[in-house]
């Protein structure tokens, strides 16, 4: 066979192409999530931004990272398959019954009887794909004629109709979340590791939150993710206003993350992004006042008495002078105890309704 050894030369062609289709594919797979909120998860190390996303996973009860999906990437793809192969099933033969009313309901029905069609066509591909490759720690990944199929599958109501009913046959609990999840679990293995990737499928909108390391050494990396961001939560510890930062000994850690939150809240990019600020681990900083740590030894501005009102009060101040756009975006203050389940539970409810609610009414107009 004709094929030539690589030269340098051409092995630099090679990988300069392969980049380049990467890019490219980096850019498809970004418009794929473009239908889902984006969600930064900010602040100084420690704060409490895992936490967050922690609870966030619990409430949700359905997120998943993309570290996650990558070990069962292939597994998740042959639950899909089969999926598709029993739900394919319930509507030819076995449940006749249930194709049978779900004919009566939707006249673009695909079930069996001579009807033709993409949707009939796709069922007719995914019956026969082949599932071999797939599996726990394999590496096969859908080819696109099969993802197209999955879509339009589950996009039939005739489909969704027999879903529904799946009480009356064997189907995996998790259908309908990874159908839904499709385009994510896509995308992931092309994510940075470095900032995790969450997605949530919520009642009214998808979610994907990114949260990052709060270190000065990885705050380089948050830039890239600041362009496509919808909304924004910045942690602060604010139990921490006694404390130094872990990178310098010296910096007090409030002190910090004020300079921080003013550098992310004035950012050009977020001259009118809502922002909502969680003044974190509230039960340190009860604790430490009970104990009569004074803050005015910390912040010499500070004139109020010990109690918990008055200095949440002044830190939530001292924060949102730092909005150097009040008309045009608002900052959202809540005092939180992100390792309690139960409180915490109430303020992303809280979180949920008001910056969601702007930033859906944004996407819905475009
Ligand atoms: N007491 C208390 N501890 C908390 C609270 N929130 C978080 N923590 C703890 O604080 C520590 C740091 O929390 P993380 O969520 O890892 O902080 P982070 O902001 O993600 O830190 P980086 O990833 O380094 O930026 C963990 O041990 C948490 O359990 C809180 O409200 N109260
Ligand atoms: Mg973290």
């Amino acid at each position: 066979m004709g094929c030539a050894p690589s030269t340098p030369e051409s092995a630099d062609s090679n990988t300069a192409a392969n980049s380049k289709k990467i890019d490219k594919q980096i850019e498809i797979d970004r418009k794929n999530i473009d239908d889902s909120v984006r969600l930064l998860l900010l602040g100084p190390g420690e704060s409490g931004k895992s936490t967050v996303l922690k609870q966030m996973k619990l409430l949700y009860n359905d997120g998943f990272s993309a570290q996650e999906v990558q070990v069962y990437r292939s597994a998740i793809f042959l639950n899909i398959l089969q999926n598709c192969k029993v739900l394919i099933e319930a509507m030819r033969t076995s449940y006749d019954s249930i194709a049978r009313r779900a004919k009566q309901k939707y006249k673009d029905i695909m079930v069996n009887g001579g009807q033709s069609g993409p949707v009939v066509d796709a069922a007719e591909l995914l019956k026969n794909a082949d599932t071999e490759m797939f599996g726990y720690n394999k590496d096969a990944t859908l080819p696109q004629d099969i993802i197209r199929a999955i879509h339009l599958l589950w996009s039939d109501s005739g489909i969704q109709y027999c879903y529904k009913r799946a009480n009356e046959y064997q189907l995996m609990d998790s259908c309908a979340y990874f159908m839904e999840a499709l385009d994510h679990i896509l995308v992931v293995r092309i994510m940075t590791v470095a900032v995790t990737e969450t997605h949530f499928t919520l009642p009214t909108f998808k979610l994907t939150v990114y949260d990052v390391g709060g270190q000065r050494t990885e705050r380089k990396k948050w830039a890239p993710y600041f362009d496509n961001a919808q909304a924004i939560i910045f942690v602060v510890a604010v139990g921490a206003f006694d404390q130094v930062c872990l990178e310098d000994s010296e910096t007090n850690r409030l002190v910090e993350s004020m300079n921080l939150f003013g550098s992310v809240c004035n950012h050009p990019l977020f001259k009118s992004t809502d922002m909502i600020l969680f003044l974190n681990k509230i039960d340190i900083l009860k604790e430490k006042l009970e104990k009569k740590k004074q803050v005015s030894t910390y912040f010499s501005g500070y004139s109020g008495d010990n109690s918990f009102e008055s200095v949440s009060k002044y830190f939530t101040n001292r924060f949102l002078d730092l909005n150097k756009y009040p008309t045009s975006k608002q900052i959202y203050v809540h005092l939180t105890f992100a390792t309690d389940v139960h409180t915490f539970r109430k303020v992303l409810a809280s979180v949920q309704d008001s910056i969601f609610k702007n930033t859906l009414k944004e996407m819905d107009m475009m």
